[in-house]
């Protein structure tokens, strides 16, 4: 059968939807390094996020000593990590940054109004004992993607202090950000929080992304 101008046209948009859009890092901050990537999940993987998450959250409060977060979380199993969804958010990833074996599972987090994550910094404290076994036991965690999965009505930006950036939650957008400088030693500038959600909820998933250990043995 011959096929028409039109049906050529249909088949050629439906060719361009399979293709996944080029992966965009806007720089927004060189010290520390911080970077927007619009549209980085589709709606399909925000939704897929929330859906599996949404009914085995629970209460969040200190991620480390003096870093309160008031939301609501939970940490994938090994497993989930594994669904193609989630495969392909990693294969993503992999386009700017190694995701090592020992890098530690995504992390979901939902703030209601008024919850968020005080001021912290991401990477291990390599001068104290505990932070030193834990770049031993994972890496140092030299970045972080934030993915946000919903816009926020209001509050609940993204804030890094130390130098007066504040990236807004829109849905599927995602932050890169550096906790180590160049050379490898942590980045105080890297300072950051979720600051408080005033109207609407906020959803996140979070990615670590760990230097490779030497299997075991502290690096330090
Ligand atoms: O929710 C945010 O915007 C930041 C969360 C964060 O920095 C963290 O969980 O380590
Ligand atoms: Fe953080």
């Amino acid at each position: 059968m011959m096929m028409t101008l039109a049906d050529q046209e249909t088949e050629v948009i439906k060719d361009s939807c399979k293709v996944e859009k080029p992966i965009k890092l806007i720089e927004l901050s060189q010290k520390p390094r911080v970077y927007r990537i619009p549209e980085f999940l589709t709606e399909e993987e925000c939704n897929h996020l929330i859906d599996t998450s949404k009914n085995k959250l629970r209460p969040c409060n200190e991620i480390s000593s003096g870093v309160h977060r008031s939301g609501w979380g939970l940490f994938m199993k090994e497993g989930e990590e594994e669904h193609p969804v989630t495969k392909n958010i990693f294969n993503k990833m992999k386009n700017f940054v190694n995701i090592s074996d020992s890098c530690e599972v995504m992390q979901i987090i939902r703030y209601n109004p008024g919850e968020e994550t005080s001021a912290h910094y991401d990477y291990f404290n390599p001068l104290t004992t505990n932070g030193s076994m834990k770049i031993g036991l994972y890496g140092q965690r030299i970045c972080t993607i934030l993915m946000y999965l919903c816009d926020v009505e209001e509050g609940g930006e993204t804030s890094f202090p130390e130098v007066g950036i504040k990236v807004k939650p829109i849905r599927g957008d995602a932050v890169l950000f550096y906790n180590c400088k160049p050379n490898g030693d942590v980045d105080p500038l890297s300072l950051h929080q979720g600051d408080p959600v005033t109207k609407g909820t906020k959803w996140v998933a979070i990615k670590l992304i760990n230097q490779k250990s030497k299997e075991g043995t502290p690096t330090q």
